[in-house]
């Protein structure tokens, strides 16, 4: 076995479970670690159907937690999922999202110094369409109720009337990845849940383990009461955001003075900032710098995330000035993002294609669509502006 297996079980399993809002069959999380003695196997699962938000960053600490736990990590872009739900990412186009979630991911883990060599990358289509995998969804239709599976994707399927069979589906399908991606345990946002519960009840009749399920608190957002909504693009920042648009976006965000119970800003600081922080220096490290004007007190700097909150609570610090501290922090997390993509043709190429604009009808050119490498021949932007105008692209939650 290989050095991370010197990592103490005990320590192993802290790291795993630190920060998590629940743990759904720990045992046999504990069972790998200290009976079998080995690495856990996991894996997260990302839809690539919007756009990766700074969200993200939060989903991310965790998997640095995993792999610095020894973990075997998978990441699955689950591309046909994207397409399932609601059709969030058309066919055409959802091999370069996929791709371009990768590049965010990696981009990601790379600005907080995370080692990824060791996260494997799987693309869901790759294995989900035929064989063992489909007559497996087939066992499981006939075991698992319409109302169940209704049930189990009512957070996470988006919710629509005369709701598609496809979202039924989809539940099944993210049960059958955890068995296909030869894991231990899956992890996902707690909006999750109710899926993870539905493969713990049903994979067993299939002939397969359980698994457990490892699940993060759900990230607010900007908006009123700190949820990120679709309607509100204001409520999430992209991770390709320019600076000045963050200072916009921030400084629309709700924030009363001295309320520190509805505050996406303070919450994106507790639950994005301080994580990302800790990562990089250790334990209980935390140190939030605002450039406040001199005329309003000068600069200041926090160096627990508790003073932030008694101080703005008590109103000595006002809400333009964590604005402003807030959308620095942001702009200096995003700064390496930002940078890589400049530097990576790669991830330009899965923008472009992945989220082709939708060209008014009477200024489009007639030209001969290109697709080569797309994996879903045929069709590579040929029908996609049509079909990306009718889909929404904004994130329906977030999922982390
Ligand atoms: N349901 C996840 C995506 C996902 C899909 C398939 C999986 O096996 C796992 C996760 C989301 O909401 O983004």
């Amino acid at each position: 076995m290989s050095d991370s297996t010197t990592v103490d079980p005990q320590v192993a399993y802290d790291l795993i479970t630190k920060n998590l809002q629940e743990v759904l069959n720990p045992q046999i999380i504990k069972n790998v670690l200290e009976v079998e003695k080995r690495h856990l196997k996991l894996y997260w699962g990302t839809a690539p159907t919007g756009r990766p938000h700074c969200g993200y960053f939060v989903a991310m600490t965790k998997l640095a937690d995993f792999l610095r736990a020894g973990c075997e990590v998978t990441v699955l872009l689950a591309d046909l999922h994207a397409f399932l739900d609601n059709m969030k990412a058309p066919l055409e186009v959802v091999n370069y999202r996929a791709k371009y979630y990768e590049c965010s991911i990696k981009a990601i883990l790379r600005s907080i110094n995370v080692p990824i060599e060791k996260l494997k990358f799987v693309v869901g289509s790759s294995y989900q369409q035929g064989g063992d995998y489909t007559l497996d969804i087939f066992k499981l239709s006939n075991i698992v109720s319409q109302n169940d599976a209704k049930r189990a994707g009512a957070d996470v399927v988006k919710q629509v009337s005369n709701p598609l069979l496809s979202g039924l589906i989809y539940p099944l399908m993210q049960a059958l990845d955890e068995e296909y991606l030869g894991v231990d345990a899956q992890f996902g946002g707690v909006d999750q849940r109710k899926i993870f519960v539905l493969a713990e009840e049903n994979l067993e009749k299939i002939g397969y383990k359980k698994r457990a399920h490892l699940m993060n608190p759900m990230v607010p957002g900007l908006g009123q009461g700190g949820k990120m909504s679709a309607s509100d693009p204001n409520s999430k920042i992209d991770l390709l955001e320019e600076p000045k648009q963050v200072k916009k976006k921030i400084n629309s965000a709700f924030c009363a003075p001295g309320n520190v119970e509805e505050n996406g800003l303070l919450s994106f600081v507790e639950f994005v900032v301080r994580p990302i922080q800790e990562l990089k220096h250790g334990d209980g490290y935390f140190s939030f710098h605002i450039d406040r004007p001199e005329k309003f007190g000068g600069p200041l700097t926090f160096e627990s995330f508790d003073a932030l909150k008694q101080a703005f609570k008590e109103e000595q610090l006002a809400p333009p000035d964590l604005k402003t501290g807030v959308a620095d922090a942001i702009n200096e997390l995003l700064a390496p993002i930002r940078e890589e993509y400049a530097n990576n043709k790669e991830y330009q190429e899965a923008n472009e294609k992945g989220y082709p604009v939708a060209v008014p009808e009477k200024t489009k050119k007639a030209k001969k669509p290109k697709n080569k490498g797309s994996r879903y021949p045929g069709g590579a932007n040929a029908n996609a502006n049509a079909k990306v105008a009718e889909v929404t692209e904004e994130l329906k939650k977030t999922t982390v």
